[in-house]
C-alpha cells in the first residue's frame, strides 16, 4: 500500500472526488478496461501522475498505463505519465472536471462495488478512498460527511466503515474504535489487526430511501430494473447534498429515548444535535461527540438559534414527561410539558426551514382500548394527563402540518424497555416503569419488594399486559420514519410495537430467568391510569416504513436492562458507567 500525496489528495478531496487507489497496477487495470468499467480517466491520471512522483509506481504498471493512454490516443495520452510535481499540478490544473465516482476494491462484490457508485452519486455523498493510516483529515474538506471505505481484510488500522462529521479529525487508525460497526458482519473494533467486513446491505437499509434499496435487492438477484438505465437514478443531486450537511435536531437527546436515538444516528452516520434541558437527562448520557444544546424546548428564540447554528431541516421530538402515574400528581406540568412545549416547538419549526417533524407520541392516547391488539384507527380516549397532553399534541402537528407544509410521522410507542445491547445508555434516576424498578431491585439498587399494581384485571394471569418493546428497536424506527420523511410528503400516524404481551407477572419471571434469583414481590391495588392491556397492531408500521426490529425477545430486553443497572450499580453515584 502507498501513501498518497497529502497535496495531491487535498484538492481532489475538496471536488468529492478521491480516489485513493491503493495499488498503481490496479489503476492500470483498471484503466486498459480489465477491471471495473466506467472509470473517470480524469481521477486516476492525476492518481497515478502523484504515485509516480513519489516513485513508487512499479515500471510494470506504469509501462501499462502508458500502453492504455496510447491506445486510446489523443492529448491526454500523449501527456501521461508525468515525472515531477510541476507535472502533475499542470495536469491538475487542466484536468476536467469529473463526476463524483468510487471504486469500492475489494469490499464489495462486484454488483455491490456498483451499486455503492450509484448510491454515492444519487446521494450526492462526498466520497474518498483513503490508504490505511491515511489521517482523515485529507478528506475533511469534503465537508459534513465522508465515507471512508479501506480494502477487504485490511487490517483494522485501515478499517472500513462509515464515518461522518465529527469524526472528520480522527485518523484512521482512531476510527477503528470510533467507527460505526453496526453494519459490519464481523468486527473487532478497537484494536489492531482486527478485520471489520462491511455489510453492504445494511448499509444500503439504512442509508438509504426505500426505492434505492429495492433497486438494490433486483439487481442483487439478477433481475433487471425495467426503465432504470443501469448506471442508475438521476437524483437532484444539489438536493442531497444539502440534505447532507443538515443536522437532525434531537429534543430530549440526553435522554432515556433521546440518548439512543443519538446513537442510532450517529451509528448511521447521520450529524445530529441534541437539546435537553437535563431535568430528567443527563449530559453524560448523550454521546459525547455529538454537540449538546442546553435548552429548553418551549424556548423559541433559543431554537430558532439552533434551527440557524445547525443547520436544522430535521426534529425528531422526545423531550417531554413521560410517567404515567406522575402525570396525575401534576396534571398542568405535563399539559406545559408535553402540550405547550410542543406547541412552541412545531411553531419555531413552521417558522424556520424545518418541514420535517418525527414526534415520539404514545399508546397512552388510546386510553383503555376495546379492541386489542389496538390500530391507529381505534378512538382517541385517554385516562391519564399524560396520554391526553400527547394526544393534544398530536392533533396540533397535524393541523400545523396541513397549514404549513410539515411532513411528519407520529411514532405511539408501547412499553419501552432496556438498554442499548453496547452498553452505552440507559434509563437513569427512578422512574416507576416496572422493568427499571424490577432490574433496580434484582441488583440491590432498589431495597423494596415490587408490587404488583393490580392482580385482579380481565387478563390470563389477572396483571396487566403490555408490548414492551427494546429502545434501540425504538430509535431504529425513528430512523426509518426519517427515511420516510426524506422519501416524501408524509403525514403517518403510527404504532411502534411487537404486537405481543407480557403481564406483569411474566415479566418478573423473565427477570427471575435473567438473574437466575428470585425477584421479591407482592400483590398490591390498581394504579390509576392504567388499562388492563395495551398491544400494538402492528400492520401500519410494518407497511409504511422499512422498520424490522432485532429485539423481540423479551429476555434479551430484560437482560440489557439488569445488564444496564449492574453498571450503574457499580459506577460511583453520578459516574458515568
Ligand atoms: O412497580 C411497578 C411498576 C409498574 N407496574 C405495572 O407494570 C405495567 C407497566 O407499567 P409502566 O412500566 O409504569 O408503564 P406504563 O404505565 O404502561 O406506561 C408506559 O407505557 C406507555 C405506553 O404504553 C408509555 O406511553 C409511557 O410513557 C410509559 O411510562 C403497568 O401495568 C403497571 O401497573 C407494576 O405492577 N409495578
Amino acid at each position: 500500500m502507498m501513501a498518497v500525496d497529502d497535496d495531491l489528495v487535498r484538492p481532489l478531496v475538496r471536488r468529492s472526488v478521491v480516489e485513493g487507489v491503493a495499488n498503481p497496477q490496479k489503476v492500470a487495470r483498471l484503466l486498459l478496461g480489465e477491471g471495473q468499467a466506467g472509470t473517470q480517466s480524469g481521477v486516476h491520471e492525476q492518481i497515478v501522475a502523484g504515485d509516480l512522483v513519489k516513485g513508487k509506481v512499479p515500471q510494470e504498471g506504469a509501462m501499462r498505463v502508458r500502453q492504455a493512454r496510447a491506445q486510446r490516443g489523443g492529448e491526454r495520452g500523449r501527456r501521461a505519465v508525468p515525472l515531477g510535481r510541476d507535472a502533475v499540478a499542470s495536469q491538475r490544473r487542466r484536468a476536467a472536471p469529473v463526476e463524483p465516482f468510487a471504486h469500492a476494491l475489494g469490499i464489495f462484490e462486484k454488483i455491490e462495488q456498483r451499486l455503492l457508485v450509484i448510491a454515492l452519486e444519487e446521494h450526492g455523498v462526498g466520497f474518498g478512498l483513503l490508504q490505511r493510516g491515511e489521517p482523515v483529515e485529507n478528506a475533511a474538506a469534503v465537508g459534513a460527511a465522508v465515507d471512508v471505505i479501506a480494502e477487504k481484510d485490511e487490517p483494522l488500522a485501515g478499517a472500513a466503515g462509515v464515518l461522518c462529521g465529527d469524526h472528520l479529525q480522527k485518523t484512521i487508525e482512531q476510527v477503528g474504535a470510533a467507527v460505526d460497526v453496526a453494519h459490519c458482519v464481523k468486527a473487532r473494533p478497537g484494536g489492531r489487526g482486527g478485520l471489520l467486513t462491511f455489510h453492504a446491505e445494511k448499509f444500503f437499509e439504512h442509508r438509504f430511501n426505500k426505492r434505492l434499496q429495492s433497486f438494490y435487492s433486483m439487481e442483487k438477484s439478477g433481475d433487471r430494473v425495467k426503465g432504470l438505465p443501469r448506471r442508475g437514478l438521476r437524483p437532484n443531486r444539489e438536493r442531497l447534498r444539502e440534505e447532507r450537511c443538515m443536522s437532525v435536531l434531537v429534543t430530549g437527546g440526553a435522554g432515556y429515548i433521546g440518548a439512543h436515538m443519538m446513537l442510532a444516528l450517529r451509528d448511521a452516520g447521520e450529524p445530529a444535535v441534541a437539546l435537553d434541558d437535563l431535568s430528567v437527562g443527563a449530559r453524560w448520557l448523550a454521546p459525547e461527540d455529538a454537540p449538546l444544546v442546553v435548552a429548553d424546548v418551549g424556548d423559541k428564540a433559543g431554537l430558532a438559534r439552533v434551527f440557524a447554528e445547525h443547520d436544522v431541516r430535521e426534529v425528531i421530538h422526545f423531550a417531554g414527561s413521560t410517567l404515567v402515574p406522575e402525570s396525575l400528581e401534576r396534571p398542568l406540568a405535563y399539559y406545559r410539558n408535553n402540550t405547550a412545549k410542543t406547541l412552541a416547538l412545531i411553531e419555531a419549526c413552521a417558522e424556520a426551514r424545518v418541514d420535517r417533524f418525527i414526534f415520539s407520541s404514545t399508546a397512552a392516547v388510546y386510553g383503555t382500548p376495546e379492541k386489542t391488539p389496538v390500530a391507529e384507527t381505534a378512538a382517541i380516549r385517554p385516562i391519564s394527563p399524560y396520554g391526553a397532553s400527547m394526544a393534544m399534541s398530536e392533533r396540533i402537528l397535524a393541523d400545523a402540518a396541513l397549514a404549513h407544509g410539515l411532513s411528519y410521522v407520529i411514532l405511539r410507542y408501547f412499553n419501552v424497555a432496556g438498554a442499548d445491547p453496547k452498553g452505552r445508555a440507559g434509563e437513569i434516576g427512578r422512574p416507576s416503569h416496572l422493568l427499571k424498578v424490577a432490574a433496580q431491585i434484582a441488583v440491590g439498587a432498589r431495597r423494596e419488594v415490587l408490587e404488583i399494581y393490580g392482580a385482579d384485571y380481565p387478563t390470563p394471569d389477572g396483571t396487566a399486559i403490555r408490548d414492551y418493546v427494546h429502545v434501540s428497536d425504538i430509535a431504529d424506527a425513528h430512523l426509518s420514519a426519517l427515511s420516510r420523511v426524506r422519501a416524501g410528503a408524509a403525514r403517518l400516524t403510527l404504532n411502534v410495537g411487537y404486537g405481543r404481551g407480557y403481564s406483569v407477572r411474566e415479566m418478573i419471571e423473565a427477570v427471575e430467568r435473567v438473574t437466575g434469583k428470585p425477584l421479591p414481590y407482592e400483590a398490591g391495588p390498581r394504579r390509576p391510569g392504567d388499562p388492563a392491556q395495551l398491544i400494538a397492531d402492528t400492520a401500519a408500521i410494518r407497511a409504511a416504513l422499512d422498520w424490522r426490529p432485532r429485539y423481540d425477545d423479551i429476555d434479551f430486553i430484560v437482560r440489557t436492562a439488569i445488564d444496564w443497572e449492574r453498571r450503574l450499580a457499580a459506577s460511583r453515584a453520578g459516574a458515568r458507567p
